[in-house]
């Protein structure tokens, strides 16, 4: 790990392997985000002791590949709407354009140039403190169907519930609508798609004895996602044991320019 530049006392960018990364260490928070992607893959507020998010242990850090783990942000589009899947935001660089720090918390926000140079695609403000809201704005011209695909970060998946989704779900590996339970148990490979607007999910996690709760703003899904045996770039045979996806999304409503989808997200102990 090289130390690329000092930028203020709580800032600094860090290179991971071929990824440049702002570390953020302030009394109130830890985290890190990665300029490709504007990927925040770890954020620990002071009052935990792990981690929010799961980060795979086996991550390379290259570029061009996807960080396994954190919020990537698939963007212009989800999923195989186009090519790449889950679009190019993820493995492009984003810029660091502003920034402040106040006592509380730590406000970033990083900007998607056009790839012909004029303008922007879209921007991603953070506010890392006690909780974390994650903005992304669509910039560009045309339409957008983002998704902050965040992989949270539990003690063991088959003492997990997840509470606040609907009990029909589409579900992507049958390619049919099905009735689930709620809360949700996951002991399988799950790949599924909730049509829900503005939801809440909750992640009760009784292993690490707290809660994660996600509310999803103008988004118009939440999709869960768990691979389990199914082999998976850059994961190990058991890292779907401590990781489950609740991604906030608008898929089948498209962003126009202007319009955007957060996710708050806050943690506390039982
Ligand atoms: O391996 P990737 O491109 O990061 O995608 C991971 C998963 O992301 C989920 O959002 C999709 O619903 C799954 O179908 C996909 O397998």
């Amino acid at each position: 790990m090289k130390k690329l530049q000092q930028i203020t006392p709580e800032l600094s960018l860090v290179e991971y392997n071929e990824i440049p990364v702002l570390e953020i260490d302030h009394p109130e928070v830890k985290a890190k985000v990665a300029l490709q992607g504007a990927h925040l893959f770890s954020w620990q507020p002071k009052h935990t002791d792990k981690d929010v998010f799961w980060l795979s242990e086996i991550e390379p850090f290259k570029l061009g590949s996807a960080i396994r783990g954190g919020v990537p942000i698939c963007y212009p589009w989800f999923g195989s709407l186009g090519e790449p899947f889950h679009g190019t935001a993820r493995i492009r660089m984003w810029e660091l354009n502003q920034y402040e720090i106040t006592k509380d918390k730590v406000f970033l926000r990083f900007d998607l140039k056009a790839e012909d140079g004029k303008g922007l695609d879209a921007q991603m403000a953070m506010e890392l403190g006690e909780t974390c809201t994650l903005t992304l704005t669509h910039q560009g011209a045309g339409q957008a169907n983002p998704a902050l695909h965040s992989y949270f970060n539990i003690a063991d998946i088959s003492q997990v519930e997840l509470h606040g989704l609907p009990t029909t779900v589409f579900n992507h590996l049958t390619h049919q609508q099905e009735s689930v339970s709620s809360p949700r148990l996951i002991s399988e490979n799950v790949d599924e798609m909730y049509s829900v607007e503005n939801a809440i999910t909750t992640i009760v996690d009784k292993g690490y004895q707290r809660q994660i709760e996600v509310q999803h703003i103008n988004s118009t899904e939440v999709v869960v996602w768990n691979p389990w045996h199914k082999p998976t770039s850059n994961m190990t045979d058991s890292g779907y044991k401590t990781m489950v996806c609740a991604e906030t999304a608008r898929i089948h409503s498209s962003l126009n320019k202007g319009q955007m989808i957060q996710a708050k997200i806050s943690v506390k102990s039982n």
